[in-house]
């Protein structure tokens, strides 16, 4: 066990959440202090299965049907998988990049209490009884409905106005384009964009891991499952995502040309266990902060989720139900019980 002490203060300008005196009431108790039991765990870093997007729009169909079936066997054996030449350029998801670390600039206090982008942002953890449950970190978690609403930035409409009063195509806008852009081109999930998932209850959520040196093992994120269909992630180069495979932790290697993908708990069920919504987690750096861009492809509420395969591994239940229920568990335990819930 090891904590070093406390110096970071918060002052009105800053733009950190006060995240140490958060984490600071949760670890009192020297026996919770530890965020990741395993320490001395040697953790493999892994590059993820590799796919390359352009094959899925080739003119042989061969080649058509060999990308397919490699992204079916990384989201059955991986529940994740990287793609390259996925349509979004460089300069784009750069831009992307220095738009959400913009917003991460404001001081805390305008993030927190201004409304701002629908009341949507987030730090470390409320609820957590532990430390085990603390994540250290911000993130906005935005309905992608609400990003062209005016009201949604309150005090802040300049960052949706420039000084010369035109939309700028910046920012959050710039964040959702992409993604929508992606996700709709990428040929991975065009039949789920299409039929299952729309515009309007689709997710971005923009993380940014500060640098953690209270604290070696910290958890930026805790381990978790995505509730959605599917998640295009977009990392930068420091590393920290790990996964669950084959029983370990595995650490993913950034790539700078890559997005990553992963299967959410709703695809899992549609698929009848076939392919593999995966634990994962983020650890915090101890020298650097990290960002990250999430974009989570869910259906309407009312939408049923049922395999479409016979015998069914997971009753039929609509998305609506089961945020409710991992919202209700999440309450009562601090933590999510997802799919095993609707077990048959
Ligand atoms: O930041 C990351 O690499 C992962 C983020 C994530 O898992 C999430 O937002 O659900
Ligand atoms: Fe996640």
């Amino acid at each position: 066990m090891y904590l070093r002490p406390i110096t970071e203060k918060m002052t009105d300008t800053t733009s950190h959440p006060p995240l140490v005196d958060q984490y600071g009431s949760l670890s009192h108790n020297a026996s919770q202090i530890q965020c990741d039991g395993n320490r001395s765990q040697v953790i493999e870093e892994c590059e993820l299965p590799l796919i390359d997007l352009s094959y899925l729009r080739s003119q042989d169909e061969k080649k058509r049907q060999a990308c397919a079936a490699a992204i079916a066997s990384a989201s059955s054996e991986w529940g994740f998988f990287q793609v390259v030449n996925h349509g979004i350029s460089p300069n784009l998801l750069g831009e992307m990049r220095k738009e959400q670390m913009k917003l991460f600039e404001l001081p805390f206090k305008n993030k927190a209490s201004c409304g701002l982008l629908n009341d949507s942002y987030r730090w470390g953890n409320p609820r957590a009884t532990s430390a085990k449950q603390f994540s250290w970190s911000e993130a906005f978690h935005i309905p992608l409905t609400m990003i062209s609403e005016e009201a949604c930035y309150g005090e802040l409409s300049s960052l949706r106005y420039g000084s010369d009063g035109e939309i700028r195509n910046s920012n959050v806008q710039t964040c959702s384009n992409s993604c929508r852009r992606f996700s709709r081109e990428s040929g991975t999930s065009r039949r789920v964009f299409g039929e299952v998932c729309n515009e309007s209850t689709c997710f971005l959520r923009l993380n940014r891991y500060p640098q953690c040196s209270i604290q070696p093992e910290m958890f930026g994120l805790v381990p978790h499952t995505d509730s959605d269909f599917l998640t295009i992630l977009y990392q930068d180069q420091v590393g920290g995502l790990q996964l669950m495979k084959d029983s370990k932790w595995v650490a993913v290697k950034p790539n700078p040309q890559a997005l990553i993908v992963n299967i959410g708990d709703l695809f899992q069920a549609w698929s009848n266990d076939i392919y593999k919504s995966v634990e994962h987690k983020v650890m915090a750096n101890e020298k650097v902060e990290r960002y990250s861009i999430a974009y989570f492809l869910c259906p309407s509420y009312d939408s049923l989720v049922g395999s479409c395969m016979e015998p069914s591994v997971y009753k039929k239940f609509t998305f609506g139900e089961f945020r409710k229920q991992v919202q209700e568990d999440v309450k009562k335990t601090g933590h999510k019980v997802g799919l095993p819930r609707f077990l048959l």
